[in-house]
């Protein structure tokens, strides 16, 4: 959930009249309890930094708790709580001393409880707070934060002068802070404390998980045969660039689509023939449109790896998207033939009801696509992903470590269970050609490239750290047949 869902899931909450906002903050400030009483229990004085609002209110409750359950506490506060609100309610409960946060002196056997800012912050830490923490960092003492680790914006990730934690409590779903980097590695472990939201409404946001899409997955009938389980077609790249296709190719196979085809020229596809035995290959002379006419229930194209002609990846992009055509997985070479302008193929694009276009950049490619989304970085990834899905019409697959897949329609995801194993030459062609395969099989787009970029995670893990662009497509079988 975004900041502005969780608040309002917790407003709701609050409204339907089951139990007031102190209430969750007592059950907010128990759950940090717990979560200290599990993991440092031993520790010899536990630390509790408030600040102002409620994330500090929470610090009130669990640093009454822990000195309730015998431990040494001291709390230091920031600023005193607002009159009036749960936390100043939250701070009369505390009845031992308040220090200034500047009296803070850890030790490494001590805890310290970051219950400075949470969902509420922005902007940049006040000084008092960064030396803090610094301090902890310097002095070797573990950190558990409250929600988030203070600094770190809930909604992106960014955090600067936020401390890395041994671990961070948060209440009833992960925000985007806890799976965007670098929030992700400054949280340690998360413990998720269901502490009696309800959610109004369904939300945008999630997680990128089996749960989002299993549903969508192809599960073929009896009756099928090879084009109805899906057709698709690659293009291929010059004599000495063909690779990069080829990957796509059998990532798309690899994805059950039944039938796979490289277009190319036939110097290329000379290449190809010495490579691929179970993928059709089909030559074009000066037409390569007219080659992909010829070819039987095309459902996705993957155009751009190693595709290397900027010019003619952008006439067939612009051929191939319309009202009724298949869905267009457009990457590397694709995406950087609209470097000046995209416009048109946006409009295109936008046609569709169910978006068929994915667009797939990682961080480079989309600053040539976006360069305005990408200069307000501030904004970050997931607010920059649903921006572009919406303006392109596509279904935008923001790629990295904590790779972002928005659709149109605002849907968007965060995916977490990337290695940097991934970062290997030719696992972008795999991705595209993963994404591909699941679309020409009747996923969604969105779904489709979601369930490509979880597949591509589980088979980087599966492959271990030294895996290689070929290992992949290898492994994506084994946990796509595990789901359906
Ligand atoms: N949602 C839930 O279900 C539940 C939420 N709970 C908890 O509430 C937390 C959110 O609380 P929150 O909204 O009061 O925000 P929080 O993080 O305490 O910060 C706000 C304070 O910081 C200040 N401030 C902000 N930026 C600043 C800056 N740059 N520099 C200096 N000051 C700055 C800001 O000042 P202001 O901007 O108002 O002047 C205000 O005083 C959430 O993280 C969770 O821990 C649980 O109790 C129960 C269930
Ligand atoms: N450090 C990392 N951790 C996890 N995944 C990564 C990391 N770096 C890159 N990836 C993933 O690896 C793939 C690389 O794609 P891309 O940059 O297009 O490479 P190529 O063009 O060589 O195929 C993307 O799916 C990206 O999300
Ligand atoms: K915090």
């Amino acid at each position: 959930m975004t900041n502005a869902e969780m608040a309002a899931a917790d407003g709701a909450t609050i409204k339907s009249g089951a139990f007031g906002g102190i209430v969750l903050m007592e059950r907010a400030g128990g759950a940090v309890a717990d979560a200290a009483l599990a993991r440092f229990a031993a520790a010899a004085r536990v630390h509790v930094l408030c600040g102002p609002g409620n994330n500090g209110g929470d610090g009130y409750v669990a640093a009454r708790i822990l000195a309730g359950k015998g431990l040494s506490v001291r709390l230091y506060a920031l600023a005193p709580p607002k009159p009036g609100t749960d936390a100043a309610l939250a701070a009369e409960t505390w009845a031992g001393p308040v220090g200034g946060l500047d009296a803070f002196a850890p030790d490494p056997a001590d805890l310290a409880i970051d219950a400075v800012f949470g969902a509420g912050f922005s902007g940049a830490l006040p000084d008092p707070v960064q030396s803090a923490l610094a301090r902890a960092v310097d002095r070797r003492c573990p950190v558990l934060a409250v929600d988030l680790p203070s600094g770190v914006n809930g909604d992106t990730g960014q955090g600067a002068g936020a401390v890395a934690c041994a671990a961070t409590v948060t209440f009833y779903r992960r925000k985007p802070g806890h799976l965007l980097y670098p929030g992700r590695a400054l949280c340690g472990e998360t413990i998720v404390a269901e502490i009696g939201v309800r959610a109004a409404r369904p939300t945008a946001t999630f997680e990128n998980a089996p749960d989002l899409w299993r549903g969508a997955l192809p599960r073929p009938g009896a009756d099928t045969h090879k084009y109805a389980r899906g057709a698709v077609a690659v293009f291929s790249g010059p004599r000495h660039g063909t690779g990069a296709s080829r990957l796509a190719a059998l990532a798309a196979q690899r994805a059950g689509a039944g039938a796979v085809t490289i277009l190319g020229h036939p110097n290329a596809l000379d290449i190809h023939a010495a490579h691929v035995t179970s993928i059709m290959l089909r030559a074009w002379g000066d037409d390569p449109m007219a080659a992909l006419g010829t070819l039987k229930g095309i459902g996705a194209v993957v155009l751009g790896p190693g595709f290397g002609d900027l010019p003619l990846a952008r006439s067939l992009a612009a051929a191939i998207v319309d009202d009724k055509g298949p869905a267009l997985v457009l990457d590397a070479d694709g995406i950087t033939a609209f470097a000046d302008d995209a416009s048109g193929l946006f409009d295109a694009a936008r046609v569709r009801d169910e978006p068929a276009l994915v667009l797939t950049p990682h961080a480079g490619e989309f600053a040539r696509l976006f360069p305005d989304l990408a200069a307000d970085a501030a904004a970050g990834k997931l607010a920059m992903a649903r921006a572009a899905a919406e303006r392109a019409g596509a279904v935008v697959v923001l790629k990295g470590p904590d790779t972002v897949i928005a659709a149109p329609d605002g849907r968007a995801a965060v995916n977490a269970n990337a290695t940097p194993a991934l970062a290997t030459a030719g696992s972008g062609d795999v991705l595209a050609g993963a994404v591909a395969g699941l679309a020409a099989q009747g996923m969604p787009a969105f779904e489709a490239a979601c369930a490509a970029v979880w597949l591509h995670g589980e088979a980087g893990r599966a492959s271990g750290p030294l895996a290689i662009a070929e290992d992949l497509i290898a492994a994506l079988p084994a946990h796509l047949s595990k789901l359906v």
